[in-house]
């Protein structure tokens, strides 16, 4: 297909008939095989977007597309969230098997399938073993394998590496960036690691906050592949962080400078920064 498999144009949503503006007004594309990544304080409508995005949740204004077509949850699309989320009752491989069963793949097919895919995140010694026998780490390579096994064309990502410990997330990162420039597929990140976050996109979402709105997008292009060619001590990479966080800095000191004028005046609520 040509053209963006994601598009977002002045797309706005509330909740609690409209006391919390949770977006407003955005607009960007994601282009076939484009890592994007959706960073910004907390309550910035980040994960309203990617539920928007999935088709779980409808905008009230503007339009949303997903290749071409309003989104709705399918095969063209994966979710993976903070935790893996596996069927306790099966096999790792029995999980996997679970989803190319809901795909269509014929049964003969499938065993064989899965264990491709548990290959790829290196889980293929890993089986037959259950859920529970699992690090988390392992848990969540789990997940990306029965996301991949949607073969979708965008993956969505909800803070996927939050709850790991520091190295896991290090490795982790570096397999996803390996399976994700084998297979072409659009990723959508959602994190609060503005270091991961520009290590692994080409573009990087800034969200303010009250109302949830673009603050900036910014290009990233450090040489590829970048599991080889890790660019966080190059001075680039370091005012790029610096240049965000002082962003972040910015919007949660006028947040909390909004909520003590809210305060002082009474009001139910903080006022809409400008
Ligand atoms: N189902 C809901 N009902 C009411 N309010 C909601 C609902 N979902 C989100 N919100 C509100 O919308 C705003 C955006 O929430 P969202 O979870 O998308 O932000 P976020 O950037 O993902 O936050 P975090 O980084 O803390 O996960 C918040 O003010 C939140 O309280």
């Amino acid at each position: 297909m040509s053209g963006p498999v994601i598009s977002l144009r002045n797309v706005g949503k509330s909740f609690k008939d409209g006391q919390v503006r949770a977006l407003q007004d955005i607009s960007f594309d994601v282009q076939p095989g484009e890592f994007v990544s959706l960073v910004g304080p907390s309550g910035c409508g980040k994960t309203t977007l990617l539920r928007i995005i999935n088709g779980l949740i409808a905008p009230e204004e503007g339009e949303v597309r997903v290749m071409g077509a309003t989104p709705e949850p399918g095969p063209d699309l994966a979710m993976v969230f903070q935790s893996a989320r596996l069927l306790p009752w099966l096999t790792v491989a029995g999980n996997i098997e679970f989803v190319l069963q809901l795909k269509g793949l014929p049964g003969g097919e499938r065993p064989s399938r899965a264990r491709a895919l548990l290959g790829a995140v290196g889980l293929r010694d890993f089986a037959d073993a259950f859920p529970h026998e699992l690090s988390g780490g392992m848990q969540q390579r789990v997940g990306l394998a029965r996301a991949l096994a949607v073969e979708p064309k965008v993956l969505l990502m909800d803070e996927p590496f939050a709850a790991l410990d520091a190295m896991t997330r290090e490795v982790l990162r570096k397999e996803l960036l390996q399976l994700w420039s084998r297979r072409g597929i659009a990723v959508v990140f959602v994190t609060h690691d503005i270091d991961e976050a520009i290590l692994l996109s080409q573009r990087v979402v800034l969200l303010r906050p009250r109302p949830g709105r673009i603050d900036e997008i910014v290009d990233v292009s450090f040489p590829e592949p970048r599991w080889q060619n890790d660019p966080r001590t190059s001075p680039a990479f370091v005012s790029m962080r610096e240049h965000l966080w002082g962003r972040i800095h910015d919007m949660v000191r006028d947040g909390a400078e909004l909520e003590e004028l809210a305060g002082a005046f009474g009001s139910a609520g903080a006022p809409e920064a400008v």
